[in-house]
């Protein structure tokens, strides 16, 4: 797996085929789909640590070994521009007949699904001070697409479309209304995602009950859905809010940053930089932002046992308050890397849940089976492989009108 190609692997000719981006602070995640009539994934992979020395470039196509290899990516701009590259020394290019874009923020005017043009660009652009940690990524992706391919059509899919229709009363926060800000509500694509596959493997009616969805990855949140619609979130205005991440605070009392402006001269930047970078669990830690390492140090290391035992605490608090929005709760969904990756975490989460009817099933839990509550309480539990990027290829060929039956969801 750690083993660097010289020549990458060898592409199959193919045209017709989506390409989807989903750009972020620190990765880009990349998917290709098609031909189109067939909508299978042909391969996927990341550019990580995008930013750092250590970024690279990895990938797998369907039954082939992981491909890995260092790249120069001192920036988004770069990182696109050679993950372009790799492609067109694939030859899978070419092949290519649209790019579907997970765009994080549309703003107050952009929901739907839409190509990319001028106008959309410009807007894009507006909103950057609203999401300064993945925007400035996302457009960087757009623009190095269309440099190398003027006519390829470029669809954006807007993150925060699914909260769009969310009621007056989870929309609103309390600052005065000249200054627009309103909550948003993050990882849509994820959540919508998530709705299909539960109708596809509990039926169709699942979605209808009180639906609890917890996206938790490096970025966090959870979402509570009625009737298939969603009724409120926990990110707000920005992503920066909501659930302790893995570098972002979550909600924090507006009073900390007066504070720091005050006694620390903290521009406008810097608190960008502390509150989405160095906080969360990394901040807490003082070491990582990774759940992964630091479950591993917690017996050794308190201030690790502190980071995850504050997520572990948040996330049932949260959930708590959404089963509150929606007077109960009939299933309760984990995804996202640490929700779909650790029985310890959803086990601490779900502790003291009872009085919710929440219950895990000890075996289930640690075999991260798709259903793992106990079976003797009312509320079914389960883990779902959430995939933004099938979403977006769907979405991107609806939109151009380009024949896409996805066969498998599962990656
Ligand atoms: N087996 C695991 N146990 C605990 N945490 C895990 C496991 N696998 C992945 N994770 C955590 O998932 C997080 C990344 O989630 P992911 O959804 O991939 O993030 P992103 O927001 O970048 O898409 C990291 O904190 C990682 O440590
Ligand atoms: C919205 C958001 O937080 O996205 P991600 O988890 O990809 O950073
Ligand atoms: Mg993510």
């Amino acid at each position: 797996m750690d083993t660097p190609h010289d020549t990458p692997p060898a592409s199959t000719p193919r045209g017709g085929c989506v390409l989807t981006i989903n750009g972020g602070s620190s990765s880009i995640k990349f998917a290709l789909f098609g031909p189109a009539a067939g909508g299978d994934r042909l391969f996927a992979g990341a550019v990580e640590r995008v930013g750092t020395p250590e970024a690279s470039l990895r990938a797998a196509g369907l039954g082939d070994r992981e491909d890995r290899k260092p790249i120069a990516a001192t920036d988004p701009a770069r990182a696109a521009d050679e993950l372009i590259d790799w492609l067109e020394e694939r030859g899978d290019l070419a092949g290519v007949a649209a790019v579907g874009h997970r765009v994080v923020h549309g703003g107050p005017d952009h929901a739907e699904p839409r190509v990319i043009d001028a106008a959309l660009l410009a807007d894009l652009r507006r909103l950057v001070p609203l999401d300064p940690d993945h925007l400035p990524a996302e457009l960087a992706l757009k623009d190095a697409l269309t440099r190398r391919r003027p006519t390829l059509p470029q669809v954006a899919c807007f993150d925060t479309a699914f909260h769009h229709a969310l009621p007056p009363v989870a929309r609103v926060l309390p600052i005065p209304r000249r200054y627009g800000i309103r909550r948003y509500g993050f990882h849509g694509l994820s959540y919508a995602y998530l709705v299909e596959e539960l109708r596809r493997v509990a039926g169709p009616t699942a979605p209808d009950g009180r639906l609890i969805l917890a996206h938790l990855g490096s970025g966090a949140s959870l979402a509570a859905v009625r009737g298939g619609a969603c009724v409120d979130t926990t990110m707000r205005f920005t992503p920066a809010g909501g659930l302790v991440m893995g570098t972002r605070t979550g909600d924090l009392d507006p009073g900390v940053l007066i504070h720091l402006t005050r006694t620390e001269n903290l521009t406008a930047d810097q608190l960008d930089a502390v509150v989405n970078r160095e906080s969360g669990l990394r901040g807490i830690s003082e070491t990582s932002s990774d759940m992964r390492d630091l479950l591993a140090r917690e017996a050794t290391d308190s201030r690790a046992a502190d980071a995850v035992a504050l997520f572990c605490y948040q996330a049932k608090k949260f959930i708590g308050a959404m089963a509150a929005a929606l007077g109960g709760v009939d299933t309760l969904v984990f995804a996202g890397g640490v929700g779909e990756n650790s029985p310890e975490v959803r086990s601490r989460i779900c502790d003291g849940l009872a009085f919710l009817g929440v219950d895990l099933g000890l075996a289930s839990n640690a075999a991260n089976a798709a259903v793992i509550s106990s079976g003797i309480t009312g509320v079914t539990v389960r883990v779902i492989r959430t995939d933004e990027e099938v979403l977006i290829a769907r979405t991107t060929a609806c939109v151009l009108g380009l024949p896409f039956q996805q066969k498998d969801a599962t990656p």
